[in-house]
Formats: structure tokens, C-alpha cells, sequence
């Protein structure tokens, strides 16, 4: 569905986008994460044929994103981090119009935005101005905007940033379930850790304009980082006595065991300690997040500087 080869950005000094190599099959839902400034929005207006990459090439639906810019675009939805829908007019016509701007008759625009208003669930409000909706529902309509041509493809630049926790949810749902009907494959960028954790089956890290990781958020877990079985004791030599015996690092009276599955590994490490006549007091285990693999690739957490907007909805 997505293929591209050294794709590059330039703008002046600064190289935004440096020389992607991505491949993504029909139907995936694949999660762009990486920090402000990263070059996620920048690949995606590559993609979209917004922007002409400065080298390196792309193709989308299998035409090329610069010399078949008419065909990728009509096979694609985008939504952009703006509004798309005009503020004046109704949701339902904003739809209908849209779906007339991709050369879509009247009867047919209208009963696709009838049921894209009925799945994403704008059916109380699709009749109303733009200007009156909260947040979570003009995110919605942008989302119907994007699907009224029903695309192969849809791009989601930060579909969630600036929506509270709870219209944060329901909107991966809705996204989730338009997939699961549609069999649309979905590329997003975002910079929330838990969305590109719950919702992508394969998350791409992208750092200084190029791909550092690309792999299922388990895996990406897994391999950069592992879980933790962290073992307590009461007395100090109990401690080092302990982690002499599972060859791990100690801190005071706790012991830190590196595992792959560390619910798997804990009783295990139970029964070794127990037969060198250990006691343990306490056991905890804790499993990595999204953000401990990009601290382990890059050395800085996604979450510096990062201030957490949310609008009012
Ligand atoms: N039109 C432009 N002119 C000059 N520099 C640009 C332009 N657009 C983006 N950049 C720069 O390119 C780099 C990548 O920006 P981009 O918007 O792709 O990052 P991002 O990962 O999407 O970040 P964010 O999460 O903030 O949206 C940044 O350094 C940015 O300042």
C-alpha cells in the first residue's frame, strides 16, 4: 500500500525527513511516534502529496506521490491536525459538499454521509453548525471528511492531540471499528504513548527525521528494554547474597532482575532463591512502557518538553 524508498525532506537547514526506508502492506494500522519536531507530519504530507519530497521516492496505492499526485489522491483520506469542516455550515452538508469535490454524485454523497454520521455516531449533533460541536465530535467530522470518498488509505495527523482522555477514547474506538468494517489501512502519527501502544499493531519510531524502531509495541518492549521482577528482602546480606545468586544488580535491600516475561520468570527466580535458603518479602514486577524504549534508543524520554494541551469539549 505504501512503499518508499530514501524518502527525503529538506527545507533549508533543516533536514526534516532523512532518507525513509517504510513498507506498509493493505490493511495495517501502523503508529508514527516520536517527538515534537521528529518528522512525522512531514513524512505524512509526502505521503499525501502536500509537499514534493527533495529526494528519494514514494508510492501510495502503487502510484507515485509526485508524477501520479491526481491517482494517490483519490485513493487516500487525510486529516490534518487543523479543522477541515467550515465553521458556518451544517455537518451533513460539509459532508455532502466534500464528497462532491471528489466528483461524487448527490445521492450517493448523501447516503455515504448518512453513514458515516450513523458510525461515528454524530447523529445527534451532524445537523447543527460546525461552530456549535465540542472538540471530540468536529474530530469526528473531520474524520467523516477524510472517509466520504471511502479511501483505501487514511492518514491521521495527531487525530487526538488537544482532546481530554475520555473523547480521546471514544474516538480510538471509532477509529478502530471504521477499520474493522472497512479493512481501511490506517497510518497515524501521534505522540500520546498509550495510543500508539493500545491501538497499533506496529508502531515506527521516528527520531531526527529517521526511523529508529519498527516493530509491534510488545515486541518493540521486549527487545529494548524487558520487564523488571523486582525482589525485596529484609536484611542487606540476604540481598547480596540473592543477587550473587541470580547474577543481578542490587540497591539496598532490593535485587533487579532483567526479564523477557517477567510473570513467566518470577516463580522461577522464587524456587532459585529458595533452594540458596533465601527469603524474599516482597516481589514486583514491572513491565516497560513505549517510552522507556525510546529513553533506551535515544538516551531522552518522548515526554520532555512536552506540555499536555487540552481543550475545552
Ligand atoms: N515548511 C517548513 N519549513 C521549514 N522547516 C520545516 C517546515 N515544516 C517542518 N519543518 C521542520 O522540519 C522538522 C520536522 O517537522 P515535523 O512537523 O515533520 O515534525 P513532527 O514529528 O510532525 O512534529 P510534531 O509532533 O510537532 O507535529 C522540524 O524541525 C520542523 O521545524
Amino acid at each position: 500500500m505504501i512503499e518508499t524508498r530514501e524518502l527525503t525532506k529538506q527545507f533549508k537547514d533543516v533536514r526534516a525527513v532523512d532518507g525513509i526506508n517504510l513498507t506498509v502492506a493493505r490493511g495495517e494500522l501502523v503508529a508514527l511516534l516520536g517527538p515534537n519536531g521528529a518528522g512525522k507530519s512531514t513524512t505524512l504530507r509526502m505521503l499525501t502529496t502536500l509537499i514534493p519530497p527533495t529526494a528519494g521516492n514514494a508510492s501510495v496505492g502503487g502510484f507515485d506521490v509526485v508524477r501520479q499526485q491526481r491517482e494517490v489522491r483519490l485513493r487516500i483520506g487525510y486529516i490534518g491536525q487543523g479543522n477541515g469542516a467550515g465553521h458556518s455550515q451544517r455537518g451533513r452538508d460539509e459532508l455532502v459538499s466534500q464528497g462532491r469535490a471528489y466528483g461524487m454524485r448527490v445521492r450517493p454523497a448523501r447516503e455515504r454521509a448518512n453513514e458515516l454520521v450513523d458510525s461515528l455516531g454524530l447523529g445527534d449533533v451532524a445537523d447543527r453548525t460546525v461552530s456549535t460541536l465540542s472538540g471530540g465530535q468536529r474530530r469526528r467530522l473531520d474524520i467523516a471528511m477524510g472517509l466520504i470518498h471511502s479511501p483505501e488509505l487514511l492518514f491521521l495527523d495527531e487525530p487526538s492531540t488537544g482532546l481530554d482522555p475520555q473523547n480521546r477514547a471514544n474516538l480510538q474506538e471509532h477509529i478502530l471499528r471504521l477499520r474493522e468494517a472497512r479493512e481501511t489501512t490506517i497510518v497515524l502519527t501521534t505522540h500520546y504513548l498509550d495510543e500508539a501502544d493500545s491501538m497499533a499493531e506496529r508502531v515506527i519510531v521516528i527520531d531526527h527525521g529517521r526511523i529508529i524502531a519498527d516493530d509491534t509495541p510488545q515486541r518493540l518492549k521486549a527487545k529494548h528494554v524487558g520487564d523488571h521482577v523486582i525482589l525485596g528482602f529484609t536484611a542487606e546480606h540476604d540481598a547480596i547474597s540473592a543477587a550473587r545468586t541470580l547474577h543481578a544488580e542490587r540497591h539496598g535491600t532490593e535485587v533487579r532482575v532483567t526479564a523477557e516475561d517477567g510473570p513467566q520468570q518470577a516463580p522461577k527466580l522464587l524456587d532459585d532463591l529458595s533452594a540458596a535458603g533465601l527469603a524474599v518479602s516482597s516481589i514486583e514486577v514491572t513491565r516497560p512502557t513505549l517510552d522507556d524504549v525510546f529513553l533506551t534508543l535515544t538516551g531522552r524520554s518522548l515526554r520532555e518538553g512536552r506540555a499536555e494541551e487540552t481543550v475545552e469539549v
